[in-house]
């Protein structure tokens, strides 16, 4: 790969993980401007539906929309960026994803996978998990808040996105770290109250940076 992908802000702020159309709806009316939608092994007839309409409204609300997986559809709907993890490195058209001008952000779990990471010049590098998450089965152990200041640190001026099991309480210990994002899942769509939940981590992780600052 010898071109970076398009930057985006080195503050993504809040970052919702959220799988369905009516909650990017929600959120992006609660004012947060970072998303992404998560879908997990649909076909692609079924889910293109959700992810056209989830598009649209990005765009209609000047938010950040990534699609987790389905870079083809994205690439067609022309969202914001695609989140892509390890695996999907080996059989996704990176270059194709590229040349649409798409942001692109990668999971990473260690620094062999940073390294990885890295050789493709993506717009941001998750990290995660940081804490046990029920969200979602891992094969690693949780990374905890002195390796992710390792990898902040080693990352630079690269974009940076920390994930897995961020509470409201946990975040401020999380952000101290000088992660420029806290992406999470159950923080909102479990909480008791969501638009609550969500204002108190817009209030932490701010909604991040304008894309042209
Ligand atoms: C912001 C963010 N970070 C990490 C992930 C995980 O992506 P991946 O490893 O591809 O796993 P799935 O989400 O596809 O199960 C993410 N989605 N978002
Ligand atoms: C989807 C996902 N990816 C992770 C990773 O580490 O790559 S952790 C995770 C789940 C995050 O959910 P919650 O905020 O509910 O813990
Ligand atoms: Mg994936």
């Amino acid at each position: 790969m010898s071109q970076p992908f398009p930057s985006c802000p080195a503050r993504l702020g809040l970052y919702a993980v959220v799988d369905s159309v009516e909650w990017i709806e929600r959120l992006l009316t609660a004012g947060v401007r970072t998303l992404q939608l998560r879908i997990k092994d649909r076909p692609a007839e079924e889910v293109e539906p959700a992810i056209q309409q989830a598009i649209a409204l990005g765009h209609a609300y000047q938010a950040r929309l990534f699609i987790n997986d389905y870079w083809q559809l994205a690439i067609k709907h022309h969202a914001y960026g695609v989140h892509l993890g390890q695996e999907d490195l080996d059989v996704a058209d990176l270059e194709a994803i590229r040349h649409a001008g798409l942001r692109l952000g990668l999971s990473t779990h260690d620094d062999r996978e940073i390294d990885r990471a890295l050789a493709f010049q993506p717009s941001y590098i998750a990290l995660g998990h940081i804490f046990p998450t029920q969200t979602k089965a891992m094969p690693s152990a949780p990374q905890g808040l002195e390796q992710l200041t390792r990898h902040v640190a080693r990352l630079g001026t690269m974009p940076t996105v920390a994930i897995g099991g961020i509470s409201i309480e946990r975040a401020p210990a999380v952000l101290a770290c000088g992660v420029g994002s806290i992406a999470v899942v159950s923080a909102i769509t479990q909480a008791d109250d969501w638009r609550a939940a969500t204002e108190t981590l817009l209030a932490l992780a701010g909604a991040g940076e304008d894309d042209d600052a």
